[in-house]
């Protein structure tokens, strides 16, 4: 038997397919979950995907985090369901709070896309096991608001706690913070970064590369080998 990953589509969302077709390949069963819904479908794993949801008015995720599905993944993210938001999910997860610090607009003002070489700093988390403390990945990278930014104390808390999960390497693309790319919260369930994981699974696509896999290898692991 294998283990049931939710991938919600906002209005505007665009990755969920790719991060559905993520989950398949390593072997999980993607369920999609639409935003309205009022429960996870049982669910034993939540993807938030990237795109554009509500069109990032407003602040991109904040008008998101207000959709009823909301609710259950943050109450089942508290309890421990691990939850991955890839870009704008990851937005929506530092809007709802589970995740610390905030998104603004890329220092150059400028949407960028291109393949973004990150360091894997913490390999513990639900969604990084399959990784080495310290490996490079080379993943796809594609948005406006990708500075991450927090203040002086959070961003030493997150340092002095192992949850800078992954960091820029080479160049800041976007002038975030310490080169933060993603994080964790302090259980490691729930995990947020900028680059797109998903879009690199595929040896015949893109550039060929898989790093990606290992996000979702990862929670196949914790769900089905643990
Ligand atoms: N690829 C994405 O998820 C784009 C995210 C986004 N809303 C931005 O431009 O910042």
């Amino acid at each position: 038997m294998t283990a049931r990953v939710g991938v919600i589509t906002f209005p505007g969302t665009l990755d969920d397919r790719d991060s559905a077709r993520a989950v398949r390949i390593a072997g999980l069963e993607p369920v999609p979950l639409w935003h309205r819904d009022k429960d996870l479908k049982q669910v034993d794993a939540v993807i938030l995907p990237g795109g554009f949801s509500y069109g990032d008015y407003l602040r991109a995720g904040a008008i998101s985090r207000f959709s009823p599905v909301m609710e259950k993944v943050v109450e089942g993210a508290r309890e421990g369901l691990p939850v991955l938001g890839i870009c704008n999910g990851f937005q929506v997860l530092t809007e709802t709070h589970l995740l610390p610090g905030a998104m603004l607009r890329n220092n150059h003002l400028h949407f960028i896309c291109r393949d973004q070489k990150l360091r894997v700093e913490n390999a513990d988390t639900a969604w990084t096991s399959d990784y080495e403390a310290g490996q490079e990945i080379s993943v796809p990278l594609k948005n406006i608001d990708g500075r991450y930014v927090a203040d002086e104390r959070t961003l030493d808390m997150l340092e002095a706690e192992g949850r800078v999960a992954f960091r820029y390497v080479d160049v800041n693309p976007n002038g975030s913070l310490r080169d933060i790319a993603g994080i964790t919260n302090e259980a490691g369930n729930v995990v947020g970064l900028m680059p797109h994981p998903e879009h690199a699974v595929e040896p015949l696509v893109g550039t060929g590369r898989t790093d990606g896999l290992g996000f979702f290898t990862s929670i196949l692991k914790k769900l089905v080998n643990a």
